[in-house]
């Protein structure tokens, strides 16, 4: 399978080096010359005139719901096979959607350096258009391609990514997960369940984590008197609500692009809101920065790092506003699902608690990176529940050139979704794709467990990879570490469905049962 594997790779990679310097658009393989078929015979569903396939997503009248995009990509697969164009889209690109991970392999590979992800128009649209006046040449990473994307990226990307650097916040995030305990605590109903609504205590978890990261503050999101108007609150709702309309501004008809809908002046109104937050806490950290004694570098946090290298504070608020945006519900929704997954698996449960017995015999003693890289099995099951409910349903990459998939000539500027939830759970790249079973992850190379290696990438791949990953591990490994260590999680209402709402991840109240462990 391996060698299969490679000698596919190598075929795909000469493929494209022979296209592109091919005249006639045809491909040389083992010296027969093979023509692509034009891109317009890819199949997929038909445009209408005037109204093009966003129709499909409108409300009513539509046949696809938009919280169903996960159902939507499976749909589309079995419908019309490994490559489906989804045209006609107002205002849009095509959306061209590859369920080959061979294929994918080779656009991620090729895709030179500066990736172009093609996210969040609406975000574009107020960086480069509403607040060019703050954003300037150099937007930040999120919704910026191109040269600025790299200039901003190379200049933040050692700090983020460092180990020594994530080390660094194991303390901090343990702090705040043992807060997020107590809370927990302090919640649990006469039946010892955490409430309806505890999705929202696990979204202040996560800005908690995120403010202590990338503002260099403690924003008090878990204190048990949170007032309604306090500034964490609002945060955390700002931040819901521009991630969770995204998809409706975005694929709905964007009547947004033409004139203000109030769905947009309320999603400028809370980016405002955003960045406001970001330059006041960067400067009070800068202003503490300045009378630091700072002896070593190891002694400064990501915000000072940043701060010290790149003097004008506008890079760490550019900076601290996208992790802020991408890393709340990314993670709050990964950490529903994982716990979700765990509370109706409990003999996997006991097996990450003896795995933590085993590691932290004294559930008090302080978390270390070397304790946490020894978590074998935790990890792979956090791997697993990302390959069968990836919180991010896919990625996709804008072709900058022309390019072979699949047998079809598809053009430069259209649009590749790579639908990881589909591919994570095909049995051609994954042994037994419908078992839930962590171990695959530990056993790799055994020959049973095979996984293409871009079936499942919960985090991307290459140069434009999830900058956050580190810290998304550490927190999540941390809250697991914690939590299954000193309490057993129980889920005892009716199983809950997956859902799209930005993110996937389970749909309903998540009152899960938590008991102490002796
Ligand atoms: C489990 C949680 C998370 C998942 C599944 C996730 C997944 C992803 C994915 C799939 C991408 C696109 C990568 C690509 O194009 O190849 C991405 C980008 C990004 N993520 Fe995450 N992420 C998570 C948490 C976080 C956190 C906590 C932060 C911030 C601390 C963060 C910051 C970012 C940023 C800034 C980008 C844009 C990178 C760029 O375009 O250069 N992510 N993430």
């Amino acid at each position: 399978m391996a060698i299969a594997r490679n000698i596919s790779k190598s075929k795909h990679i000469k493929n494209i080096f022979r296209y592109k310097s091919s005249a006639a658009s045809a491909l040389c393989i083992e010296n027969k010359i093979i023509h692509p078929k034009p891109y317009s015979d890819v199949p997929g569903p038909k445009p209408i005139p005037l109204l093009g396939n966003t129709w499909r997503l409108l409300p009513f009248i539509g046949q696809y719901d938009i919280s169903d995009v996960a159902k939507l990509s499976q749909l589309f697969y079995k419908e019309y096979g490994k490559i489906v164009k989804l045209s006609g889209l107002v205002g849009r690109p095509d959306l061209l959607f590859i369920y080959d991970a061979d294929e994918i392999e080779k656009i991620y590979r090729n895709e030179g350096p500066t990736p172009f992800r093609p996210s969040m128009p609406c975000l574009v649209k107020y960086k480069s258009e509403v607040r060019r006046d703050f954003f300037g040449e150099e937007g930040g990473v999120v919704g910026v391609h191109g040269e600025p994307w790299k200039t901003f990226r190379t200049k933040v990307q050692k700090p983020i990514l460092q180990l020594k650097t994530v080390r660094k916040y194991v303390e901090p995030i343990e702090a705040v997960t043992s807060d997020f305990l107590a809370r927990m605590i302090e919640i649990r109903d006469e039946n010892q369940e955490m409430p309806a609504d505890f999705d929202n205590e696990i979204h202040k978890w996560a800005l908690e984590c995120i403010g202590r990261v990338s503002l260099d503050v403690r924003l008090g999101c878990l204190d048990p008197n949170l007032k309604h108007d306090s500034e964490a609150l609002k945060i955390i709702e700002a931040a819901k609500y521009a991630l969770r309309n995204i998809a409706i501004l975005e694929l709905r008809f964007p009547f947004w692009r033409y004139f203000p809908t109030t769905l947009w002046t309320r999603y400028v109104k809370n980016m405002d809101y955003f960045v406001e937050i970001c330059m006041r806490h960067i400067d009070e950290a800068m202003d503490r920065l300045k009378h630091k004694t700072v002896k070593d570098e190891k002694d400064l946090s990501l915000v000072e790092r940043i701060l010290a290298s790149e003097p004008d504070p506008k890079t760490a608020y550019k900076l601290a506003l996208d992790l802020i945006l991408v890393g709340i519900d990314t993670i709050s929704m990964a950490v529903c699902s994982i716990l979700y997954q765990l509370a109706i698996r409990p003999e996997q449960q006991e097996k990450m608690y003896a795995e933590l017995v085993r590691i932290l015999p004294d559930k008090n003693e302080p978390l270390t990176v070397e304790k946490l890289n020894q978590l074998t099995f935790l990890k792979a099951f956090v791997k697993e529940v990302f390959r069968m409910y990836s919180t991010v349903i896919g990625n996709g990459r804008t072709l900058q050139e022309d390019t072979v998939l699949l047998g079809y000539h598809v053009p430069k500027g259209v649009q590749v979704v790579f639908p990881t939830l589909v591919t994570g759970s095909m049995s051609e790249y994954v042994s037994n794709p419908t078992e839930f079973l962590p171990e695959r992850w530990i056993k790799q190379g055994s020959g049973q467990d095979k996984i293409h290696p871009f079936a499942s990438l919960p985090y991307g791949y290459g140069a434009r990879m999830c900058l956050g990953r580190r810290f998304a591990d550490l927190e999540i490994q941390v809250l697991l570490a914690k939590l299954i260590r000193s309490y057993k999680l129980e889920f005892l209402h009716d199983p809950l469905e997956y859902k799209v709402t930005f993110m996937y991840a389970p749909d309903g109240e998540l009152k899960f049962k938590v008991t102490e462990r002796p």
